[in-house]
């Protein structure tokens, strides 16, 4: 039998701006944007209009220049063990084995020797990795590697995942596997996730809700709601109510796409 286990917070962002001090750019205008527990929230729009800062805001590692940050009604105010990040790049530590990555964020917060590992093995059993445990990195494919960066962010037990473009740099059918081992792994272990992509299949396979953004200045163009079934199977995606969420989220990406850029996946 599966059990889901939950443990996500709530994600407020209200009257969010972000102006660079460098060159004056005007990244957000004025975003706003609920996540409810334990939501999937995917963020697709052209590149350059905000997603990644809107991102790094709520991880903490950009300050908003108006507005605030939430989570659970507590303003952000820097990095926090509750936020784990995930982005495009393993960023694994290559003399580290799979397990030692896995137990590094443990070690630091001082959780004991035994449940460290008690973690590491449960969470690398989730994302497949088991039998990878005492290799290094190098040795490991780029989808692997990512799916050891997803069991290093679960393993300190976060509420809510932060991930810009996690699977941009995978081949495409690693790109499906790893979206399904990501909804089952989601499935199993409930957080509040933000993840950023390219990718409007991806987009929509994930999300429970689509959040669609619009640049000059950044701000959300459309909020799209996923009613498709769980688990999301192939069937899911080879399904006509699929392919017109697709379509829909493309029209909102495509339409407002200025000269800065349209998302990757044709029509
Ligand atoms: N540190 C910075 N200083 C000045 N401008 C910046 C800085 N970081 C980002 N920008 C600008 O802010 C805008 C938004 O950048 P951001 O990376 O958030 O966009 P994005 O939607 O994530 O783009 P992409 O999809 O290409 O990754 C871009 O025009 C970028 O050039």
């Amino acid at each position: 039998m599966t059990t889901t286990t939950t443990a996500g917070a709530k994600i407020s962002v209200r009257h969010v701006g972000k102006r660079f001090e460098e060159n004056g750019f005007v990244a957000l205008g004025d975003v706003s944007l609920d996540l409810a527990d334990n939501e999937f929230v995917t963020i697709v729009g052209p590149s350059g209009c905000g997603k990644s800062t809107l991102l790094n805001i709520l991880a903490g590692l950009e300050e908003p220049t108006s507005g605030e940050a939430l989570v659970d009604g507590i303003a952000v105010d820097g990095p926090g063990p509750e936020r784990g990040v995930i982005f495009q790049q393993y960023a694994l530590f290559p003399w580290l084995s799979v397990r030692d990555n896995v137990e590094f964020g443990l070690r630091t917060a001082k959780v004991d020797k035994v449940e460290r590992r008690r973690r590491a093995d449960h969470y690398l059993e989730l994302v497949g990795l088991s039998d990878f445990a005492d290799a290094l990195p190098k040795t490991l494919s780029g989808g692997m590697k990512q799916r050891c960066a997803i069991a290093r962010a679960y393993a300190v037990h976060p509420e809510i995942l932060l991930m810009d473009e996690p699977f941009g740099a995978v081949d495409a059918l690693t790109r499906v596997r790893l979206q399904e081992q990501l909804l089952a792994t989601w499935s199993a272990e409930r957080r509040t996730v933000a993840f950023i992509t390219h990718d409007v299949d991806e987009a929509v396979f994930l999300a429970n809700r689509v959040v669609v953004m619009a640049a000059g200045p950044g701000r959300i163009q459309e909020v799209i709601e996923v009613d498709l079934p769980h688990p999301r199977t192939e069937q899911v995606r080879l399904s006509p109510e699929f392919a017109a969420l697709r379509n829909r989220v493309w029209s909102a990406v495509y339409h407002q796409s200025t000269s800065s850029g349209a998302p990757s996946t044709a029509p």
